[in-house]
């Protein structure tokens, strides 16, 4: 991979999570990329554990001059009744390791507030990956309506498109998470690429791969192996293959090498009632419709297809064992 001049400016807005821990160790041994601040959000964890947890990941980094801006507790309809995902992750997010809670502190402003504020320090120039539900990206774009042309893309995990959920046969955690907010942000006219789980579940981390982090002496590999075990019981248990998607990696690398994804382009609306809430429906323009529709008028986005599986799996092992 070329790297370019200057590397590229992301924020990752993350609920850690041992995938979300997997892509910022990823992200942070990439120098085709600048992680300027992480941003926090509910999902695998809540706000607040994901926000110790994101600080105690740069401290396990050395990375403690990067902010961490807390995001919402709440979706952004105020809603309360969230769903967690700690059966995929721990209780404590990170594979039960009871950590000791991080020195660092989170910075005051808020994550819709840093994101809008990097955006307009950097127009066009900041990509932000987000790897949650999206409630702090819509509330970016309530909060400033022009943060959907200043950001330069949004590399979003999120979707399931024309396959299964993972919550349910309808829904991708993510977006069932706050769909209300992923609705804004796909319509919200900013650049976006959309990475599904149609992509990211052929991206599997082996048995076998895990063993050969684990005989590596990285850091962040050894790191990793320690918290990965409840990932890989809940994968045995819940799929039947031989070991784990690698979602937020995979996710990370679209938006560090976007030669490592093909995309389609289209319109994409939420479902945000009823049994298939937070289905993720994408019109691909091949038939023009005679009637409107809630898809006529809509900015298009990019929807990724296909995946290089076999070099994002390489070179997240690669980065992680040589750390
Ligand atoms: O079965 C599941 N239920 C809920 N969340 C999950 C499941 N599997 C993975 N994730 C989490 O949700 C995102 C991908 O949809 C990933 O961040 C992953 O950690």
């Amino acid at each position: 991979m070329a790297i370019p001049a200057e590397p590229k400016k992301i924020i990752i807005d993350t609920d850690p999570g041992i995938d979300d821990a997997m892509a910022i160790f990823v992200a942070l041994r990439s120098p085709e990329v600048e992680v300027i601040g992480l941003t926090t959000i509910y999902g695998n964890v809540y706000t607040t554990l994901a926000t110790r947890n994101a600080l105690h990941l740069l401290e396990v980094a050395g990375r403690t001059d990067i902010p961490v801006a807390e995001g919402s507790h709440v979706t952004i309809t105020k809603g309360t009744k969230l769903r967690i995902a700690d059966f995929v992750h721990g209780a404590d997010g990170l594979g039960n390791q009871n950590f000791p809670p991080p020195q660092g502190k989170k910075i005051d402003k808020s994550a819709a507030e840093f994101l809008v504020e990097q955006a307009n320090l950097y127009p066009g120039k900041v990509t932000v990956v987000a790897l949650g539900p999206l409630t702090n990206i819509a509330l970016a774009l309530e909060l400033d309506p022009s943060f959907a042309k200043n950001v330069g893309q949004v590399v979003l995990l999120g979707g399931a498109f024309a396959v299964n959920g993972n919550v349910n046969p309808a829904a991708e955690a993510n977006i069932f998470g706050d769909p209300d907010a992923a609705d804004i942000v796909f319509t919200s006219g900013a650049d976006i690429l959309a990475v599904g789980i149609n992509v990211t579940h052929q991206v599997v981390l082996t048995d076998a791969d895990r063993e050969k982090l684990e005989n590596s002496s990285g850091k962040f590999a050894q790191y990793l192996c320690k918290i990965l075990n409840v990932y890989f019981a809940y994968h045995h248990e819940a799929y039947s293959t031989k070991g784990v998607y690698l979602h937020d990696p995979a996710a990370i690398l679209a938006a560090i090498n976007p030669s490592l994804v093909t995309y389609t382009e289209g319109v994409v609306r939420v479902q945000i009632t009823g049994i298939t809430r937070g289905l993720t429906v994408l019109y691909n323009k091949q038939k023009r419709f005679g009637e409107v529709t809630e898809w006529s008028d809509k900015p298009t986005v990019k929807v990724a297809v296909t995946v290089d599986a076999p070099a994002i799996v390489k070179l997240v092992m690669d980065r992680l064992m040589d750390s």
